[in-house]
Formats: structure tokens, C-alpha cells, sequence
């Protein structure tokens, strides 16, 4: 199965890499972006925020489904906020649930889903089995992953996310935007984030990137044995 790799930043993508022997080829697609493809994985640096994510995972569906070689599954994956106390600093977190938690509509009532308006889904279900196999092989904890296109710096929104989503684990700016872009292709969609910061109050000086970056890397050493497991589907959702 060729698996499709979309991180929001190069630092994220050659994280991705450097779980693997070899150096990556470089792939340019149609518009210019370029993936960087090694042993069975290409990874691709899209963009922050869920629409850059959503046309960067397009494009490389798109680009492989014409060339006759589609991927088999779709993983938005790099740094993210954890939710204390379920994941601390450098903890991995595969999600359960993708969650665009800021699409919709404020209402006096309040925040009302893109589902509750009728206009759509607000949340995408990866594969249960798929995500516990990734789980057992990798020690990744699993939650819901919220993608939200305002990183969280209050401790009052931090409590409004979490009284909504009460399974939520991290916080991402990117997974709803591949999820929905695989979706769009049938195939199958994860998400991996390793905690860089807490979901809180904005501390830019507290993250801690490179062990975040360093935990990326050991989870997609981990990953291809999940992937391989037996009993995995290997076609379309
Ligand atoms: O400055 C660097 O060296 C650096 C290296 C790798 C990544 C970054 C980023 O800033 C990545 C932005 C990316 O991170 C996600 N993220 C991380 N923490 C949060 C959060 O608390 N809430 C939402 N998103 C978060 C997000 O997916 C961004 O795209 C910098």
C-alpha cells in the first residue's frame, strides 16, 4: 500500500523522513509543490491550516489516482497542543475522531457544527482497527484530534473545547483538511500528532519542538510494522 504523508512544514516532513534509510527522491506535482518520496511513503509539506492541507492532499490524490498508482491511506501528521492532563508534553496521539471544531456557526445558544446547520460533516472516523494497530505499535494514545484554524491561547477557550469535546486529546490545524480531501477519493485517512505544547494560555517560549520533531520521527519508524499488520483492510473505506 503506498501511504501519502501531508505535514503542515518542512521541519514536520523531513521529521517524517527521517524515520527511513534512505534519503527521499524529490516529486514535483502539478503546481509546483514537491513530495519527498521514500520507501513506499511520500510525504508532502502543504501548508498550515486546514485549506492548504486540504488542497496539497488533493492535488497528490489526484496527481497518483491519474497516473494509475492511487494511495492507500492518507496521514495528516506532525506537531500539536496536547489536552492536560490526558497528553503531556512529547506523548503521540493518533486520533479516533478528525474534528473541524471552529466550523460553524456561533448561536446565543452557542457553537452550533457544520453538521447542525446541515451544511456537511464536522468530523471524520478513521478506521478502528487501523488506528488501534497504529496505537499498539506505536504507544500512541487515542483521542479525538480537533483541527481548529485559531491556535487556542486562553485557558477559557481551552475549557470551551474540551466541555464540547470531552474526548478530545490535541489540538492541529490540518487533519479536517486531509480527511476531508481523502474522503473526497475514498481513501482510507489517519492522523499522528506528537504534543509540542499544551492546549492553553499562549506560551510560544515553552514549546518544545525538537522532542516533539524527535517523537514524530520514532512513531513513523513504528508505523510501517502497524500498516503491515494482518487484518488490516488494504482497499478503499
Ligand atoms: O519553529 C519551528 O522550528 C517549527 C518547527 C516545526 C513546526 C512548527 C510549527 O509551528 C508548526 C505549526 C503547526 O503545528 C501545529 N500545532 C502545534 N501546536 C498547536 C496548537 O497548540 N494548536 C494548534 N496547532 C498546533 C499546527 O498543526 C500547525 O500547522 C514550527
Amino acid at each position: 500500500m503506498r501511504v501519502l504523508v501531508v505535514t503542515a512544514v518542512a521541519a514536520e516532513r523531513d521529521a517524517v523522513t527521517a524515520a527511513f534509510p534512505r534519503a527521499p527522491e524529490e516529486v514535483a506535482l502539478p503546481g509546483g509543490a514537491v513530495l519527498h518520496r521514500t520507501a513506499g511513503y511520500d510525504v508532502l509539506a502543504a501548508g498550515v491550516g486546514p485549506a492548504a492541507a486540504a488542497a496539497g492532499t488533493a492535488t497528490a490524490l489526484t496527481a497518483a489516482a491519474l497516473a494509475g498508482d492511487p494511495y492507500g491511506l492518507a496521514v495528516s501528521a506532525g506537531i500539536g497542543g496536547g489536552v492536560a492532563p490526558g497528553a503531556p508534553l512529547g506523548a503521540l496521539v493518533v486520533a479516533e475522531r478528525i474534528v473541524a471544531a471552529d466550523l460553524g456557526a456561533e448561536a446565543p445558544e452557542g457553537f452550533l457544527t457544520v453538521t447542525e446547520l446541515g451544511f456537511g460533516r464536522d468530523a471524520h472516523r478513521p478506521d478502528a482497527g487501523l488506528v488501534r494497530a497504529v496505537a499498539a505499535a506505536t504507544g500512541a494514545l487515542s483521542g479525538d484530534v480537533l483541527t481548529v484554524s485559531t491556535v487556542t491561547g486562553s485557558a477559557a477557550r481551552a475549557a470551551e473545547l474540551t466541555r464540547r469535546h470531552p474526548r478530545a486529546l490535541a489540538e492541529a490545524m490540518e487533519g479536517f483538511g486531509v480527511a476531508e480531501a481523502a474522503a473526497a477519493h475514498g481513501t482510507r485517512v489517519l492522523e499522528l500528532r506528537t504534543v509540542s505544547n499544551p492546549v492553553g494560555p499562549r506560551d510560544r517560549a515553552a514549546w518544545r519542538i525538537g522532542d516533539a520533531l524527535a517523537a514524530l520521527t520514532a512513531a513513523f519508524h513504528a508505523l510501517p510494522a502497524a500498516l503491515a499488520s494482518p487484518g488490516l483492510p488494504e482497499g478503499p473505506p
